[in-house]
């Protein structure tokens, strides 16, 4: 096995200029960060990763690599907090982090409703045996034929983002004689700190009505007139990844605002409001997300202290939680291929370390400069850390899983490297970029493993490749 001289690896390189928090060198790259990782992942005593007691050397050997590998015991005990946390309101899970089958009735065993924002979402959550009335539709853009099912089968709320979608749904809701639960998209104008591209309460971006400008207020007084609909609440989402509860609570408290006025001035009983998703979880050890109870008691309050100066009753509150549900709950298992040396400043080098997946199955460091860590997974090692960067299998110089992180210096050909964190946002937003198949997603529980999305094959793809 080779391995790389520390001297040569490290240098005088100023570390914290790479991540925020890191100092120098980690002494020890073998432990675990628990809030890093799902909570039945340890290291056993033989060095080797183990999920509810089994090796990644058998997952790997069983299911193959790369692979999303899911503590499902772990994702419900998730379920159960937030539940618990937000007593008396409704928790839907946003599908759109993970949907499969197997974690929609997970979740709805657990007591969660489920919000969806396509037809395909829409046709899984059906599928694992949903009832409609549990099921919420989002979206800026749904198709007629989407609004069309979602008011025939009855789904329990559609978000309204749009002065044309409140027409056709009304139109729809006409012509089959129902009267849907409708809320509206409001847009409350927060500009929360995450990266912009999952920001989603700024003026200027695609999603809801304007709070500000007052097509809020006009949106919700048209579905209040219509004859065919009913106003469910409004609804608000300030966007994704977000740490900052002030913002959380400054959102909170316009959407009340609105909701009181619109009762006093239309003289209607709104029952309910959505305050959305977008809780941050850790990827590495600078992020600390707040426990479920202290969101829920901030959130309640600022609701709380709004109805009652405006003197209204408070509403049903509901929440959407994809990330914080189903992101810690996965890793992702790679195999490394080749692992090379590049100088950087000095004598500092770092290790490339490239694996059997990449921008494929996690696009997230691409396209956000997402932050994530990695552990080499199928060993612990005493080498010196070394600087590295895991690297996919793409034709892409910015095919990057993990930018930078400490692995043993003899990190070589054959390990297995885990990198914890992948449950939201990479097997959803995964692609077959170069034809590369996307890899299951292996489900343990009781000790047991099963896969509940099978790997993609080539022949899958060339299938589809009628030409
Ligand atoms: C309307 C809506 N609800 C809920 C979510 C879930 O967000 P997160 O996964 O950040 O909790 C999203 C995605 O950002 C969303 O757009
Ligand atoms: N897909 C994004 C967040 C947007 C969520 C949906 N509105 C992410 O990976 O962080």
């Amino acid at each position: 096995m080779r391995t790389h001289e520390a001297g040569a690896l490290h240098g005088d390189f100023d570390y914290s200029a790479l991540r925020p928090g890191w100092l120098g060198v980690p002494e020890d790259v073998n432990t675990l960060l628990p809030q890093l990782w799902a909570q039945n992942v340890e290291r056993a005593d033989d060095g080797v990763l183990h999920i509810g007691g089994i090796s990644v050397e058998a997952l790997a050997a069983e299911f193959g690599t790369p692979a999303y590998v899911f503590d499902e015991d772990d994702f419900r005990a998730r379920c159960r907090a937030w539940i618990e946390a937000f007593e008396g309101a409704d928790v839907f899970y946003a599908s759109k982090a993970f949907c499969s089958k197997a974690v929609l009735r997970a979740a709805a065993e657990e007591g969660l409703f489920v919000d969806v924002c396509t037809a395909g979402e829409l046709a899984v959550a059906l599928a694992a045996g949903l009832a409609p009335a549990r099921l919420g539709l989002h979206g800026n853009n749904k198709s007629f034929a989407e609004l069309r099912q979602a008011v025939e089968i009855g789904v329990g709320r559609i978000v309204a983002d749009s002065f044309t979608e409140i027409e056709r749904i009304e139109a729809i809701a006409a012509e089959l004689g129902k009267r849907p639960n409708v809320m509206i998209r409001v847009n409350v104008g927060v500009e929360a700190h995450t990266h912009e591209f999952i920001a989603t309460a700024h003026e200027d971006q695609k999603f809801g009505f304007s709070l500000a400008g007052g097509a809020a207020y006009d949106a919700a007084r048209r579905v209040i007139q219509a004859e065919h609909l009913e106003l469910l609440g409004l609804h608000s989402h300030i966007g994704s990844q977000i740490f900052d509860t002030a913002a959380f609570e400054i959102s909170a408290a316009r959407v009340a605002r609105l909701h009181a006025k619109l009762q006093t001035d239309f003289s209607v009983q709104i029952p309910e409001m959505d305050l959305g998703g977008g809780f941050g979880m850790a990827y590495t050890s600078q992020d600390d997300p707040q426990p479920p109870a202290d969101i829920a008691a901030s959130l309640r309050k600022i609701v709380d202290e709004e109805c009652t100066a405006a003197g209204i009753d408070v509403p049903r509150l509901s929440i959407e939680p994809g990330r914080s549900l189903i992101g810690p709950t996965m890793f992702t298992l790679y195999q490394v291929g080749t692992v090379k040396p590049v100088t950087l400043a000095g004598s500092a080098a770092r290790l490339y370390v490239s694996v059997d997946g990449g921008i494929s199955d996690n696009i997230r460091t691409a396209l956000y400069d997402a932050t994530y860590s990695a552990t080499l997974a199928s060993r612990s090692s005493d080498a010196t850390p070394a600087l590295a960067r895991v690297v996919g299998k793409h034709c892409e110089a910015g095919d990057i899983v993990v930018k930078d992180e400490f692995l043993p210096a003899d990190v070589a050909p054959g390990d297995l490297i885990a990198v914890p964190g992948t449950g939201a946002y990479c097997r959803s937003m995964g692609s077959n970029y170069n034809h590369v198949p996307r890899p299951p997603v292996v489900a343990v529980r009781n000790g047991e493993a099963r896969v509940i999305l099978a790997r993609e094959t080539v022949d899958d793809l060339l299938r589809l490749d009628v030409g």
